[in-house]
């Protein structure tokens, strides 16, 4: 990309930066406030800011279904804090991602543990995912509902989503070529799927002219029984997005592209000690949530019926 366009589009997000698109604590912010900043939510940020994690919480840089995102800086410097909301009301969409997950088969089934399993698995693919040399966020601590990991921008301002930049044929082409060697990547060497790929969850470092993967919450290992369904259609997804720029592989020469193992490629072993830890820690909170106040009605969500409709939902998109 060229150091015109470059300074084009710093202009750009930093023209947004200004009119308080990003910081303006503004009524959508308190609003994002009052749903995610519950008692045990809020002892937690402390406990974070008690070890430095964070020193400064910011503003609020997206509220998305099932989390809101704020900037905040710390010991680490800049960072983003995922915090998912326990009252989330499109959890459910959660449940054929995790429950049929290996990793995370001994979970029960309350909204609380599995937006709390949700939250180290989150954590767990961004480790994998840094360890298979893809450019994501590095994730920095997680507890129960809140996730703090590197804010990928620059000064309180966050990349753009691939979505928001503008780019001609040849850089679409760079980006197009990137975001497959990442699906690979993920694929061969951290054994992942990410299922929620597309323009949104893809951002972008434009100096570096580097795409930069987030929200891997609901990515899969391999193993997992809906694998191959979800590459598809993230495959999609990026075929649809770059066809405006002329770009049209067929699905099974990327599919050939993504499987193949090259010399460089080292394998991630799944059973690494983050693993390990992380599973130590889905035990430690399985067990205290049953000494918890049971301020949260559990909801038996695992039934047959709930992943049989939920599988429904994702065969008719
Ligand atoms: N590490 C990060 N650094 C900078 N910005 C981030 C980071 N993580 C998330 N964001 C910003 O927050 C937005 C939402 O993040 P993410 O997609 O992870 O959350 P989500 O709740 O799953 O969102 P949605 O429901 O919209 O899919 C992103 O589009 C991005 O703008």
């Amino acid at each position: 990309m060229s150091q015109k366009k470059i300074d084009k589009q710093m202009k750009q997000i930093e023209d947004k930066r200004a009119k308080g698109r990003i910081f303006k604590k503004d009524s959508s912010f308190l609003k994002a406030e009052e749903n995610v900043f519950d008692v045990p939510t809020l002892k937690l940020l402390y406990s974070f800011a008690n070890k430095g994690f964070i020193n400064e919480l910011g503003g609020s840089i997206s509220t998305g279904k099932e989390a809101n995102v704020f900037y905040a800086t710390g010991n680490e410097g800049e960072v983003a804090v995922k915090i998912y909301r326990i009252n989330s009301s499109t959890f459910k969409a959660m449940d054929p991602y995790i429950l049929k997950d290996p990793r995370f088969t001994h979970i029960r089934h309350s909204r609380k543990d599995i937006i709390f399993a949700w939250t180290q698995k989150e954590f767990q693919n961004l480790l994998r995912i840094n360890k298979a040399e893809i450019r994501a966020p590095k994730p920095i601590t997680c507890d129960r509902n809140v996730l703090i990991m590197q804010f990928m921008g620059e000064n309180g301002v966050a990349y753009p989503s691939l979505k928001e930049v503008k780019m001609d044929d040849e850089d679409a082409r760079v980006f197009y070529d990137q975001i497959i060697e990442n699906i690979r990547r993920m694929y061969v060497r951290a054994s992942l799927v990410h299922a929620d790929l597309s323009e949104y969850n893809i951002l972008i470092d434009i100096e570096k002219e580097e795409a930069v993967i987030i929200d891997v919450g609901q990515a899969v290992t391999l193993n997992h029984p809906n694998a191959r369904e979800f590459l598809i259609r993230d495959i999609e997804n990026i075929k649809r997005f770059f066809k405006k720029y002329g770009i049209e592989e067929g699905t099974k020469e990327i599919l050939e592209r993504i499987k193949q193992k090259k010399e460089e490629d080292t394998i991630i072993e799944p059973d690494s000690e983050e693993e390990i830890k992380t599973d130590k820690n889905a035990a430690e909170i399985e067990n205290s949530i049953e000494n918890e106040n049971n301020d949260i009605k559990n909801e038996d969500i695992g039934s047959e019926n709930g992943i049989a409709a939920a599988e429904n939902e994702i065969k008719e998109e």
